[in-house]
């Protein structure tokens, strides 16, 4: 890995315009795969900041409200191209930002891209419906306009496809956005937003400002002149944005977090069972709210089932991100790391037994990285730590169970509820899955992970604030339906 030596400065985008934080101060970006590699330093924003960038965002709001749905899909298409062009670019920032490899990060960017031109298109379709009035002299119809300016507030673990998913909608169903993202992953941000402004949208139009969550995101949570906010991220920060926004009378959209099941039945192909659960389970390490945290698994196949997962996690190869024979980066902070190495030893500590994995690697390549094994538990039970908390890393908890009906009640009794797979060829299984599983995303013979643009995305339970993203269903956060009563 070079030591890169000159770094970059990268600032905050305000009404138009590249712009330092008022306090002067700045934040250090580094790569996680090596943390000698400084990927660039970002803005450390404070309130002030938020504020011009929610003016700025307020001031063009009426101007963007008043363009055609087509006028405004006309600037994400070409966003969208200009990124076509830029994907290697913001790929391999990613990468270097927050860990994923290098062809997860193509692939994230390319999906980013795909979401941009599906809500381009949005400004085509229809806004509203035609409904009889009892009146035979009235026309009645129901209309959708835009919150105003909203807020963003994104993680680390997406830091393409989740900031577009939320900034293209809110742009398209014509509301403003100030954007404040993880800092772990600014830079990718911010140069998405530098494909917006090539693209040419209007001054305000869309705002991006770095910095700590504890303030500038709680700014924009509080912010009076911020409409709506959509946040993804953990559920102890959901919940402070959730209760600010609620008390202010705003509108908010929060996506948290996962415990998700696979559940493997008896009949079931291990082949394909084993390979679902190592690519959701260890996938961008384990970094998903959609990943495979617990797979539950049929008594008369749990050995068997057990050694395909042992043998197939044997041949993941980890290291730096960037490297092409890489299947599994490290994780993206120290913080992430620390807390995922605990949840391993609160595992050991509570009684589970580490059969592989989860140790952390320090030795030569690993020297100046945060990496870790991939991990599996098994003899878990429900009680223990490691079968209820989000761990977010790369940790399997192995659970069996005789039946699929006593699986299935496994599978819901954690507080989460977002996504949920069984592997199965019974029809009978899957549709008792499907009828009984409590989770937002319920996938048969596929994993976890593995969302689709054009899809209804959010879970149950605690998971979510019980809205939907992505698809069509993003309309329902960004737009307040209007009913309108006209006599002749
Ligand atoms: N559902 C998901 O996709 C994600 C879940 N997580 C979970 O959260 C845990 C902690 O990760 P963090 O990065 O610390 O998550 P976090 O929820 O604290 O951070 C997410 C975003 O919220 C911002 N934020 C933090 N505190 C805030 C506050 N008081 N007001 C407004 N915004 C605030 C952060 O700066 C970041 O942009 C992870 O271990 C994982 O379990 C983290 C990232 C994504
Ligand atoms: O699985 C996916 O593609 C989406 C996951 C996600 O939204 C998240 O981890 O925050």
């Amino acid at each position: 890995m070079p030591v890169t030596t000159e770094h970059k400065t990268y600032l905050n985008f305000i009404n138009g315009e590249w712009v330092k934080a008022e306090s002067g101060s700045l934040e250090k970006v580094v790569n996680p795969a090596d943390t000698r590699d400084v990927v660039g330093f970002v803005q450390k924003s404070s309130s002030e900041d938020v504020d011009r960038a929610a003016a700025a965002a307020n001031e063009a709001k009426t101007a963007w409200r008043k363009l055609s749905g087509a006028e405004r899909g006309q600037y994400l298409y070409k966003a969208a191209d200009i990124m076509e062009r830029r994907l290697d670019e913001i790929a391999e920032c990613a990468t270097r930002e927050m860990g994923k490899t290098l062809p997860e990060a193509k692939g994230e960017t390319a999906r980013g891209i795909a979401i941009l031109k599906f809500y381009a298109g949005e400004g085509m379709r229809k806004t509203g419906d035609v409904i009889p009035s009892t009146d035979k002299d009235a026309l009645m119809f129901t209309d959708r306009v835009p919150l105003g300016a909203v807020g963003v507030i994104a993680p680390w673990n997406f830091p393409v496809a989740i900031p577009i998913w939320k900034m293209a909608p809110a742009l398209i169903y014509g509301n403003t956005v100030v954007i404040k993202p993880a800092t772990e992953t600014a830079v990718t941000c911010l140069k998405i937003i530098s494909c917006f402004e090539e693209a040419g949208f209007p001054a305000g139009v869309v705002n991006a400002v770095t910095g700590p969550g504890s303030e500038v995101g709680r700014r924009l949570a509080e912010h009076p002149g911020i409409s709506g906010v959509t946040f993804t991220g953990s559920n102890q920060t959901g919940k402070i944005i959730g209760r600010i926004a609620f008390e202010r009378g705003a509108k908010f959209q929060l996506e948290m977090g996962g415990k998700n099941p696979v559940i493997v039945a008896n009949d079931a192909d291990l082949d394909a069972a084993a390979e679902a659960a190592v690519s959701g389970a260890f996938r961008s390490t384990g970094q998903k709210c959609t990943a495979t945290s617990r797979v539950i698994v049929q008594s008369g196949v749990y050995d068997r089932f057990k050694e395909k997962l042992i043998q197939r996690t044997k041949d993941i190869t980890i290291g730096d991100s960037l490297k092409e024979d890489v299947w599994m980066g490290p994780i993206a902070s120290k913080q992430q790391l620390d807390n995922c190495l605990s949840y391993v030893e609160k595992g050991k500590q509570e009684g589970a037994e580490l059969i592989f994995g989860g140790e952390r690697l320090t030795e030569g390549k690993y020297e100046n990285g945060y990496y870790i094994s991939p991990a599996i538990f098994d003899q878990v039970t429900q009680e223990m730590t490691i079968a209820r908390e989000e761990i977010f890393g790369p940790v399997i908890a192995l659970i069996k169970a005789d039946t699929i009906e006593e699986a299935i009640k496994i599978a819901n009794d954690v507080e989460y509820g977002l996504s949920a797979s069984i592997f199965t060829e019974n029809i009978g299984h899957m549709l008792s899955f499907i009828n009984d599983m409590e989770a937002g995303l319920i996938r048969v013979n596929a994993e976890s992970a593995g969302v689709e643009l054009q899809a209804p995305f959010g879970g149950l339970k605690q998971s979510s604030s019980h809205s939907r993203e992505q698809g069509e269903a993003a309309k329902e956060f960004f737009t307040a339906v209007k009913t309108v009563f006209i006599k002749r």
